[in-house]
């Protein structure tokens, strides 16, 4: 009995036949991958199972000689790079305009807002949702540029909160970029180097999340963390402290045995954001992608954030809310990302963001990472979610979405 619709047997097959000889006759043409990383980089990321992986999947990486000009290489489908300095952003910049068809991952006005600590928070400071269940906030924290001797004035007027995480303001891959000092005191602060970024430390039960964002997929991760500083400790503790890389990859919490009320139901709890596919021809580049953690899994949300054609700019506005959207660009332009967050110890759902990283070191995810490549060449897939709230630029503002997915 044949369903209606369906297809006889004799005209099956030969559909079947007609598929083959069409993929024969139009072997799939290949996705090259340009790409420009630092020795390390490609180390770490191109490992040789994930070139095999790419391979199967009709993808090519082909290293770019840094030492002749990008646009005489190629053609390429995508240029992948994480490579800093002034040189490789104006090679790279003057490509794209030259091959407006290639998708760059990622542009470099996407990525600047990640190599500053304080422009990288921005955007989560300027996102103001009010009625909701869950909070995402920004740690209080301040800019210290020069003369280290105001650190101690500065921090008493700031009104900022001991213990402090001091971070270089600047985020350029150099292992200087990643010293951490914890300060008990706002006194030994004077001993550090600006410029530096003052962050408020927030008790968080030792364990942090990390949540990659390649393109439209998304992963977190545990991984251990800095312990809770007591009000005791606090008290009889003086000086500043510098701390090694502590949430490293080696430092996986994932099989860790936590309290539950931290593991399961904080990850359960991080709802990530689902997005439709749609022709988004709309907004310039006919890519549309964000990111956003909703909390909670009874919240409803409907947050829209538009990329917009321009770069993106931080300038906070108001989202008048679900039914009249205004352009928000939120990380936007970016695909390549991932954000550490924690959550509040005693608390059941305000999470801070602390640090957001740009293409961080196993970031690809095997095939879903490929997939993103494949799809760059005729990507239309976007991103939207309308978002029901308001800008305020209070520092540690709470942004709280509702989502439903
Ligand atoms: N405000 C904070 N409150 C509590 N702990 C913090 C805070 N900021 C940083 N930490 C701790 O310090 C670690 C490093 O912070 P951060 O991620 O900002 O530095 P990083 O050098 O960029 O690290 P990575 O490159 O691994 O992301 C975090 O993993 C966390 O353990
Ligand atoms: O734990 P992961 O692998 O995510 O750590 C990242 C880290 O968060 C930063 O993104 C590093 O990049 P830089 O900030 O440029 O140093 C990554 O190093 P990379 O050499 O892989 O880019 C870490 O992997
Ligand atoms: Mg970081």
């Amino acid at each position: 009995m044949r369903i209606h619709g369906e297809m006889p047997p004799e005209k099956e097959e030969e559909e079947k036949v007609k598929s083959l000889s069409l993929s024969i006759q139009q072997p799939q043409k290949l996705v090259v991958v340009g790409y420009a990383l630092t020795s390390k980089k490609k180390k770490s990321f191109l490992q040789p199972k994930l070139e095999v992986l790419a391979r199967n999947k009709g993808i090519l990486f082909v290293a770019i000689d840094l030492n002749r000009p990008l646009l005489d290489q190629g053609p390429f489908d995508v240029v992948l790079h994480k490579l800093l300095g002034k040189d490789w952003r104006g090679a790279i910049e003057d490509y794209r305009k030259k091959n407006p068809e290639v998708a760059v991952l990622d542009p470099p006005d996407a990525i600047e807002q990640l190599l500053n600590r304080q422009s990288m928070l921005n955007d989560v400071t300027d996102l103001n949702l009010s009625d909701c269940y869950g909070k995402v906030c920004v740690p209080r924290q301040m800019v210290i540029n020069n003369d280290p001797s105001s650190i101690p004035h500065e921090v008493t007027r700031a009104g900022l909160k001991l213990p402090l995480v001091a971070k270089p303001l600047v985020v350029d891959g150099t292992a200087k970029s990643h010293e951490m000092f914890l300060a008990y005191d706002q006194f030994s602060l004077s001993e550090l180097e600006p410029p530096l970024v003052l962050q408020e430390f927030v008790n968080h039960g030792g364990v942090l999340f990390k949540i990659y964002i390649v393109g439209e997929a998304i992963k977190v991760v545990r991984r251990f963390s800095l312990p809770n500083v007591t009000k005791q400790e606090l008290s009889k503790v003086e000086g500043v402290f510098r701390f090694p890389r502590v949430s490293s990859a080696a430092a996986s919490a994932d099989d860790a045995d936590l309290d539950p009320s931290v593991a399961g139901e904080i990850l359960g709890n991080i709802l990530l954001f689902s997005f439709s596919k749609s022709d988004c021809s709309g907004y310039g580049e006919n890519w549309l992608n964000c990111f956003l953690v909703g909390l909670s899994i009874s919240l409803t949300i409907t947050v829209w954030i538009s990329r917009r054609t321009s770069s993106p700019s931080f300038t906070g506005e108001a989202c008048k809310g679900a039914s009249s959207p205004t352009g928000r660009s939120m990380f936007s332009g970016l695909r390549l990302f991932n954000v550490d967050m924690i959550r509040e110890h005693g608390t059941k759902d305000v999470f801070y963001v602390i640090d957001i990283n740009y293409f961080p070191g196993n970031i690809f995810l095997g095939h879903t990472g490929l997939d993103l490549l494949g799809k760059l060449k005729k990507s239309q897939f976007s991103f939207s979610v309308i978002l029901n709230g308001k800008i305020s630029t209070i520092p540690d503002v709470h942004l709280c979405a509702r989502t439903s997915i």
